[in-house]
C-alpha cells in the first residue's frame, strides 16, 4: 500500500467520496444477507405454519428492501466513480505539468510510448482500481465473513463440511489467475506490435512507398496478425479448460450441502427454511472466490502502475530556477552574451564542447561554422539553458544565465531547430505559439521577413490552412519558414538559428536573410549554417572542431587563412578561382558573394 500512501495527495481531497463509496458497500452487502433470511422466514414461518396472509407483506418487504439495495448499489457505483475519476484527474494534471517541466536531459534518453503509456494506461489502471478495485475486494472480505458469520449461526458442522471444496476452488482460481495473467500479457503485447507496425506504416508511407516496401509491409502485417490471433487462441483455450473445472468445484459445494444438509434437515438439527437458506448464502463465498485471482492481479498491477506513476512524479529537473532567480524582461535586457571557458557533457562521456569562449556584444551575429558533431548545436542549447554548463558559466548582460528565472530567459530567445516541427493547427497559429496577443498585422509581418507569406497566401485557405501532422502537406522549406516566422513573431532579443535555412534554396536563404538585417538589428544572432553565404556577414565566425574552436574571426580574415574556413569556402565556391589564386591575381575582385 506505500505506492498508494504515496499518492495521497491527490486522493485525499476526494474523500468524501470514498467514504460515502465504503459505507455504501458494506450496507448493500449486509442487504443482501436479507434475502436468505427472508427465505428462511417464508419457509419455517409463513409455509409451515400456514400463515398465508403474511406472504403480501413479506413480498412487500422483499421489494423495499430490493428498491433500497438498488439505490444504495448506485450511489455506491457513482461515488466510487466519482472518486476515481477526480483522482485521475489530479494525477493527470499533475503528470503533465511535470512532463513540462522535465529537462532536455530526460527527453534524450525517454521513450515516448512509455511515456505516453504512463499517462494513459498507467493512470486508468489506478483509476480503475480506485474507483472498483479496491470495493470489490472489500467486498470479498465482507461477503466472505458475514456470509460465514450467517452460515456458522445456522449450523457450524454443515458450513465446516460444505467448506470442505472452497480450498480448492480457491486453488483453482489462483491457478487460473497464474495462467491466464502472461497470457494476457502476450495478447497485449501482440496487439501493440500490431499497431506500431500499423502505425510506422502509416507514418513512414513515403519511405515504404518509395523503397517499393508495400509487399514486405503486408507480410510484416500478416506475420503479426497471426502472432495476435495465435496469442488470443492460446488465452481462449486457458479459459475454456479452467472455467469448467471451476464450476464444477463450485457446484460440487452444492451437491455436497445437499447431501449433507438433506441429511441435517432429516436429524433435525437445522430446519427446512434454514436449510434453503443456506443454499443461498453459499453464493456469498463461492462467488467471491471465483474472482480472487483476478482482484489479486489486478492490484498487483494497479500498484505496478501506481509505482511507475510516482517514479515518473518523482523524476530529477536538471535545470531549474535558483532561489529568488531574476526575472528577465523586455526593457531591462540588453542582449551582451558571453561564454567564459565552457565546457560541457551531455553525460559521462567525453565533453562535447571544451574551453568555449565567445563574447557576442548586444546586436551583434556570430557565425558557427563546423562539421558534424562539431558541437554547434550544444553551444545554442546551452545559452537557452536546456542543460547547465559542467564548467565555466554563460553570462547574459554580465550575470550567469542560472540566475535568471528560466521561462523569462527563454522567452527573450527564440530558437529555430535543424528540425522543424509545426502543431496540427492552422498556420496563423504555429505561428503564433510563442506570442501573447499577436495580431494578425505581426504575423504577417514575420511572415514576409521568412519569406512564407506568399506561398501561404497561395495556399486555399492561407492563414487558415491546418498543417498535417509534423507539417505534411508542406516542403521542408516552406516549414523552415514557417518556424522562422514563428521566431521572428515574439521579437526576440536574441536569436539563434540552427541551421535553419537548410532546406530553402539559395535564393530564398538570401532573402530570408535580408529579411533578418533588417529586424535583427539590435538583436544579438547565433547562426549555424553549413553555407559560407549565410555566416559571411557575421560579426564574428566561430569555427568548430571536435568541440573546440579552431578559428575565428571575419569572413575576410578567415579565408586569408589556411584551415577549415577556406577549405569549406573553396569547395562551396569551387567553380569559382581559390582564394589564393585570386589572390594572386591583383585584377580580380574578391571572393562572389554567392
Ligand atoms: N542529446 C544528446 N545526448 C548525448 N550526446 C549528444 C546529444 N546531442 C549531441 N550529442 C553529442 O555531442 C556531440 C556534438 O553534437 P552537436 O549536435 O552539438 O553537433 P553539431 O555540430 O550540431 O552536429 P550537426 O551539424 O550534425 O547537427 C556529438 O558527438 C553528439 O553525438
Amino acid at each position: 500500500m506505500d505506492a498508494f500512501r504515496q499518492l495521497k495527495s491527490f486522493y485525499w481531497s476526494e474523500r468524501k467520496w470514498f467514504i460515502l463509496s465504503i459505507l455504501t458497500l458494506i450496507l448493500a452487502t449486509a442487504l443482501g444477507l436479507v434475502y436468505p433470511n427472508l427465505l428462511r422466514y417464508l419457509i419455517d414461518d409463513v409455509i409451515k405454519q400456514k400463515n398465508f396472509e403474511l406472504v403480501p407483506v413479506l413480498s412487500l418487504v422483499l421489494f423495499g428492501v430490493i428498491a433500497i439495495k438498488a439505490l444504495i448499489q448506485f450511489i455506491q457505483g457513482y461515488s466510487g466513480a466519482i472518486f476515481g475519476l477526480n483522482t485521475a484527474f489530479n494525477l493527470r494534471n499533475k503528470l503533465y505539468n511535470k512532463l513540462q517541466t522535465l529537462s532536455f536531459q530526460y527527453y534524450d534518453t525517454a521513450r515516448t510510448g512509455e511515456l505516453m503509456s504512463r499517462l494513459t494506461a498507467d493512470l486508468e489502471a489506478v483509476r480503475m482500481f480506485l474507483a472498483f478495485g479496491f470495493a470489490q475486494i472489500l467486498n470479498i472480505v465482507l461477503m466472505v465473513t458475514l456470509g460465514m458469520a450467517m452460515m456458522l449461526s445456522i449450523d457450524w458442522v454443515l458450513t465446516l463440511i460444505t467448506m470442505i471444496t472452497i480450498p480448492f476452488l480457491v486453488m483453482t482460481a489462483l491457478s487460473f489467475e497464474k495462467k491466464v495473467h502472461p497470457s494476457f500479457r502476450n495478447v497485449r503485447q501482440a496487439l501493440s506490435m500490431l499497431t506500431t507496425a500499423v502505425q510506422e506504416n502509416i507514418m513512414g508511407v513515403r519511405t515504404v512507398k518509395s523503397f517499393a516496401g508495400e509487399d514486405n509491409e503486408t507480410k510484416k502485417f500478416a506475420e503479426r496478425n497471426d502472432g495476435f490471433r495465435s496469442k488470443n487462441i492460446q488465452t481462449a483455450g486457458i479459459w475454456s479448460k479452467y472455467f469448467p473445472v471451476m464450476e464444477l468445484i463450485a457446484n460440487l459445494s452444492v451437491v455436497i450441502l445437499l447431501a449433507a444438509g438433506g441429511y441435517r434437515v432429516i436429524q433435525e438439527h437445522i430446519t427446512i427454511g434454514e436449510f434453503v437458506a443456506f443454499f443461498s448464502l453459499i453464493w456469498f463465498i463461492i462467488g467471491p472466490m471465483w474472482g480472487l485471482g483476478y482482484h489479486i492481479n489486478n492490484y498487483a498491477n494497479c500498484k505496478a502502475s501506481a509505482e511507475r506513476i510516482i517514479g515518473l512524479l518523482n523524476e530529477h529537473v536538471n535545470v531549474q530556477d535558483v532561489e529568488n532567480p531574476i526575472v528577465l524582461s523586455k526593457d531591462t535586457i540588453k542582449g551582451h552574451v558571453r561564454f567564459e571557458d565552457v565546457t560541457f557533457s551531455y553525460r559521462d562521456s567525453e565533453p562535447s564542447v571544451h574551453h568555449i569562449n565567445i563574447d557576442a556584444p548586444a546586436g551583434s551575429v556570430i557565425g558557427i561554422l563546423g562539421g558534424t558533431g562539431s558541437g554547434k548545436s550544444t553551444l545554442i542549447s546551452l545559452l537557452m539553458r536546456a542543460y547547465n554548463v559542467n564548467e565555466g558559466k554563460i553570462t547574459l548582460d554580465g550575470v550567469n544565465i542560472r540566475n535568471y528565472q528560466l521561462q523569462s530567459l527563454r522567452r527573450e530567445i527564440a530558437t529555430v531547430f535543424q528540425e522543424t516541427f509545426l502543431f496540427s493547427s492552422t498556420i496563423r497559429n504555429n505561428i503564433a505559439y510563442g506570442a501573447k496577443n499577436v495580431t494578425m498585422d505581426e504575423i504577417i509581418k514575420a511572415a514576409k521577413l521568412a519569406q512564407a507569406h506568399d506561398f501561404i497566401m497561395e495556399l486555399p485557405l492561407g492563414y487558415d490552412t491546418i498543417v498535417g501532422e509534423r507539417g505534411l502537406g508542406l516542403s521542408g522549406g516552406q516549414k523552415q519558414r514557417i518556424a522562422i516566422a514563428r521566431a521572428l513573431v515574439i521579437n526576440p532579443h536574441i536569436l539563434l538559428l540552427d541551421d535553419a535555412t537548410s532546406a530553402v534554396d539559395m535564393e530564398t536563404e538570401h532573402e530570408i536573410q535580408s529579411g533578418f538585417r533588417e529586424l535583427m538589428k539590435g538583436r544579438t544572432t547565433f547562426i549555424i549554417a553549413h553555407r559560407i553565404s549565410s555566416l559571411r556577414n557575421a560579426d564574428e565566425i566561430i569555427v568548430l572542431d571536435k568541440g573546440r574552436i579552431v578559428q575565428r574571426g571575419k569572413h575576410e580574415e578567415l579565408i586569408q587563412q589556411e584551415g577549415p574556413y577556406l577549405t569549406t569556402y573553396n569547395i562551396q565556391y569551387a567553380d569559382r578561382p581559390k582564394q589564393s589564386e585570386l589572390d594572386s591575381v591583383p585584377t580580380a575582385g574578391k571572393g562572389g558573394s554567392r
